[in-house]
């Protein structure tokens, strides 16, 4: 479970200071569903990379299951990134030059799975999302929609306990946007993770079971 208290993060550029998060307090308990919604600028990236360790605080604190990311050195929070927390983004980061099988593998690496194991699960993973039998082709072979699917198999792939996406269905039509988020959902069901989505699309905003507001940093009622 999350716990996050007072986060505030703070950018400075000579006489320039912007809060991107401005004293957040909000818990998410295992297994939730959260989507975050609010104007562009609101800080609702910032808070997506807080949750995932990919930056820090300027004050406050981020549990994640009791430990606060702010306080972990790189190396460990890099470990706790791998172990733990899966990510999708808007613009899937796929490797172009590796079929979606090695692109779903690159996750398993740094966690020292084996590449016999690595290829098995992989396979699974992608099977999982509906691609089993696109195993084999790269990126630029396959629709925005699948691609996204590659990119949720590499998320899954190393069995996380949250997943975190930042504008997950941004570059896709809306029945795709729907195909994808129900992708997202049986498998967040199916493996009990907390899911945490940042988004700008009120129709998803509707979907979700719990809904928060971002505005100028601030958590604002929904
Ligand atoms: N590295 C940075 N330096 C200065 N300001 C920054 C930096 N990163 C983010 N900000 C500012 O922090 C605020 C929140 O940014 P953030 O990207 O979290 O908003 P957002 O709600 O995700 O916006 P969008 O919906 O447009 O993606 C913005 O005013 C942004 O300009």
């Amino acid at each position: 479970m999350y716990e996050l208290t007072g986060v505030t993060r703070r950018h400075t550029r000579g006489k320039d200071v912007v809060d991107a998060l401005a004293g957040v307090d909000l818990t998410i308990a295992d297994g939730d569903r959260l989507v975050v919604q609010g104007p562009t600028g609101g800080g609702k990236s910032t808070l997506l990379q807080m949750l995932g360790g990919l930056d820090r605080p300027t004050s406050g604190s981020v549990l994640l299951d009791g430990v606060d990311l702010a306080g972990l050195s790189e190396a460990r929070l890099t470990e706790v990134r791998g172990e733990k927390i899966g990510f999708v983004f808007q613009s899937f980061n796929l490797i172009p030059t590796l079929t979606a099988q090695e692109n779903v593998e690159t996750a398993l690496v740094p966690l020292g799975v084996k590449p016999k194991e690595r290829r098995k699960r992989a396979a699974e993973a992608l099977a999982s999302v509906g691609l089993g039998e696109r195993l084999g082709h790269v990126p630029g072979e396959l629709s925005g929609g699948q691609q996204q699917r590659v990119a949720i198999a590499r998320a899954l792939v190393k069995q996380p306990r949250v997943l975190l996406a930042d504008e997950p269905t941004g570059n896709l039509d809306e029945a795709t946007r729907d195909e994808i988020m129900d992708v997202l959902e049986a498998r967040c069901e199916e493996h009990g993770l907390t899911f945490v989505m940042v988004t700008h699309d009120s129709h998803l905003a509707r979907r979700a079971p719990r809904l928060v507001t971002l505005r100028e940093g601030v958590l604002v009622p929904s």
